[in-house]
């Protein structure tokens, strides 16, 4: 395909014919990639395309079967992360890599590896804060707090902090694997401004991300790829939206993905009620709906959905016992267990259904997997494949089929399409509102807006409260964020909900 490669004598990085297989699936199939100082460069790809992989060897974590790399006038066939630490290449993984038992100044320490034997908790403090400041300014990040009690979005933003921490001569590129994947428009936002910065540093980026307004407004040059083969390399602003959904392969060339349009009857049943106080704004689900909770990230919308989960754990206010399924978007914590097989961890929620007499039947629970795999377009191995070999959105999407395998008639999203491709997103959207449409009721959290005009309401979250409900065709980021920061006095909503 056109090849519009940086410059080989401003190159930051030069990556040529690299290979890398696992078994018989070939991940990497002779990559060449030249990355050009200060360079802001897009990665996109299916999933399980071989984004990470790429990243993977670049960063030294995996070795490749062939191929070499290329960093300033040396060529190396293999290099660990160590090494190429010192080169100036950094990475932030889309599996967060921080040590959760640790704080975000002793993490940095970890990192950064030579601070000196004395003042290095100093050194390491100075170094993380000044970085979370300026690129994430007003975080409110506790950084003296393990890791492990921040949510996904902190944690996100302790990484790319990291990544970036020191003095930015040092640092040559950094690659990002769905840096916002769990950050709210605002936030992200943030970072993409920092992009420009440390691009005018002389830094270059590789931004891998699902999320392709992003790539489009961000990057200056796209790379594609489809299984494990780099099939384009485009400037930017030469590529439209569609073709780049085009380039991706046998992905339908979706326009924006909000295409669901269906809507709940409104006279149907209430299956769920989040009441408040007088003149407060109350969260309404009847049979059939799917309404959206938005606003800016970690202000009540998880902790609402937990609430619920919980009421329905227990079989408490007028839920019935075990009637919601989750879908969490931070499947490191929540979500995967990480030593089963895909077809384990997507039927542990429908055990009642593949046993009999308390045994596990194999051949029922394989052809539940199987049958909810083909449905969304699950790409593995084979049923007993470890989960932990699977690319980040073929893992998110076995969530997704474990809450849809079960019978229960309410489901709650945790920002579930973290990492998921486009065009799989489309098809799971359809398959959200034909679910709703056969009577499931959805509460879906999530951090994208395109993605929230797929609900037929959303309400909007302020500090704990619900400030806003929003009609799908007023949802804009425009809206969210008006609601978000709207300066007026809010209806108290008290969240410790009384459901029907
Ligand atoms: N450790 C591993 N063992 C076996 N197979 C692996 C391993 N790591 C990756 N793979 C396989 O390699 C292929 C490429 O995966 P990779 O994670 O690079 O995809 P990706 O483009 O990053 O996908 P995503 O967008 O979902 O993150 C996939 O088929 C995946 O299942």
């Amino acid at each position: 395909m056109v090849a519009a490669q940086a410059a080989t004598r401003d190159a930051a990085v030069i990556v040529s014919g690299v290979s890398r297989s696992f078994g018989s699936v070939r991940a990497l199939s002779d990559a060449t990639l030249t990355v050009g100082k200060g360079e802001k460069l897009g990665l996109v790809g299916h999933n399980g395309a071989g984004k990470s992989t790429l990243m993977n060897v670049l960063s030294g974590v995996l070795r490749p079967d062939a191929g070499t790399i290329r960093v300033g006038t040396e060529v190396y066939s293999q290099v660990t992360p160590a090494q190429l630490h010192r080169l100036g290449i950094r990475c932030v993984f889309q599996e967060l890599s921080l040590c959760p038992n640790l704080t975000a100044v002793e993490n940095t320490l970890v990192r950064q590896g030579k601070l000196g034997r004395w003042g290095w908790r100093k050194r390491a403090r100075g170094l993380i804060a000044a970085s979370l400041d300026r690129i994430f300014p007003g975080h409110g990040i506790d950084i003296g707090r393990p890791v492990g009690e921040l949510d996904i979005a902190q944690r996100q933003m302790v990484e790319i902090a990291e990544a970036f921490a020191g003095r930015p001569s040092d640092i040559r590129l950094v690659i990002l694997d769905e840096p916002t994947s769990s950050l709210d428009a605002r936030v992200a936002d943030q970072l993409m401004a920092f992009l420009d910065i440390a691009s005018r540093d002389g830094i270059a980026t590789i931004l891998i991300s699902h999320r392709l307004n992003e790539i489009l407004s961000f990057t200056e040059r796209v790379v594609v790829m489809v299984d494990g083969r780099i099939v384009g390399d485009v400037a930017t602003a030469d590529l439209t939206r569609p073709a780049l959904v085009g380039m991706m392969g046998h992905l339908e060339a979706a326009g924006p993905e909000s295409t669901v349009a269906a809507r709940a009857e409104t006279s149907a049943e209430i299956v769920l009620r989040v009441e408040g106080g007088e003149d407060s704004l109350r969260l309404v689900l009847r049979k059939g709906e799917v309404v959206g909770l938005a606003g800016l990230d970690g202000h009540g919308q998880r902790h609402t959905l937990q609430q619920i989960f919980d009421a329905a754990a227990r079989g408490q206010a007028g839920l019935a016992k075990g009637s919601a399924a989750y879908v969490a978007g931070d499947r490191q914590t929540e979500g995967v267990f990480p030593v089963w097989s895909v077809s384990e961890n997507a039927t542990v929620r429908a055990l009642r259904d593949v046993s009999r007499y308390g045994v596990i039947d194999l051949a029922r629970e394989r052809e539940i997997a199987s049958r909810w795999f083909r449905r969304i377009g699950v790409r593995t191995a084979g049923p007993d494949a470890r989960i932990g070999t699977l690319s980040g959105g073929n893992q998110q999407k076995i969530l997704f089929a474990r809450a849809l395998a079960s019978s229960a008639p309410l489901i709650l999203l945790d920002d579930p399409m973290r990492g998921v491709d486009v065009g799989t997103k489309s098809e799971v959207y359809a398959l959200i509102r034909a679910e709703a449409q056969a009577g499931r009721s959805f509460v879906w959290y999530s951090t994208e807006t395109e993605e929230l005009g797929n609900c037929d309401r959303v309400y909007v979250f302020r500090e704990g409260r619900i400030v806003a409900v929003l009609e799908a065709d007023e949802v804009t980021e425009e809206s969210i964020l008006r609601a978000s920061f709207a300066d007026r006095p809010e209806p108290r909503i008290a969240l410790e909900a009384a459901y029907v």
